[in-house]
């Protein structure tokens, strides 16, 4: 089972460091073979030690160059980070990265060997047009990915779901990734409300391989008590 926190533009480098120190320290009782991802914010981004892996939560597909405000490859290897988020639905929605765009930086952090987290998922409307109109909403997020990528993790978060306290319903997460895992045969997670209340029922759905957790990880407590429950 893979557990990611996926702290947005939330905590500092300092409030991370403690994060994560108490974090290290409670996953030493964690089950074998359960991973743990944490993606913080670009200024927090370092060589921390610990049972987990750090990732960004983005990056300008380039090694380096006159990008201003952006953070390259060489910027992620001082700090050996090589797992990214892309395709989050806010840097959708709120950056404007469309299908094009998102499928560019894909490719290029796929070439450079990166672990990619690629997120998925439908607005409200979509969803309640009914399945089939989720479906072919989702499959054509897939535009220009190489879903045979073998680092690939993706990640279905109904945007619906998002931030709303409101995690799909385990019907809505069953039918969804069943039909997500008949095009693409990597990890596949849920994300949108995950919490501590509803994690094991969340986890013990056939076809979910782990969780990417926003609001409910910001504190190392509930993260850590989703990981450990
Ligand atoms: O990346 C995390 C997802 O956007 C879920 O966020 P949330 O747990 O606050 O609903």
């Amino acid at each position: 089972m893979i557990f990611a926190a996926n702290f947005k533009t939330n905590h500092t480098r300092a409030s991370t460091r403690t994060y994560l120190k108490v974090l290290s320290e409670k996953l030493s009782a964690k089950r074998t073979g359960d991973r743990v991802m944490v993606f913080p914010p670009a200024t927090a981004l370092d060589s921390y030690k610990g049972s987990f892996t750090i990732g960004a939560q983005n990056a300008y597909p380039a090694q380096n160059g006159a990008f201003t405000g952006e953070i390259g490859v060489e910027q992620l290897e001082e700090f050996g980070i090589k797992s990214i988020l892309i395709g989050h639905s806010e840097r959708r929605e709120y950056m404007k990265e469309d299908q094009e765009t998102v499928a560019a930086k894909y490719s290029f952090f796929m070439e450079q060997g990166f672990e990619i987290v690629y997120c998925i998922g439908e607005p409200l409307e979509v969803r309640e047009a009914g399945e089939k109109a989720v479906a072919d909403y989702l499959l054509a997020q897939f535009e220009g990915i190489d879903t045979a990528y073998e680092k690939l993790i993706v990640a279905y978060e109904p945007v619906w779901a998002i931030g709303t306290g409101r995690s799909a319903t385990v019907e809505e997460i069953s039918s969804t990734h069943a039909v997500l895992k008949q095009h693409v045969k990597r990890p596949l997670l849920y994300g949108g409300s995950v919490k501590p209340a509803n994690i094991r029922e969340i986890i013990s759905i056939d076809g979910v391989d782990g969780v990417l957790v926003g609001s409910a990880s910001l504190d190392v407590e509930s993260f850590s008590e989703m990981i450990l429950s």
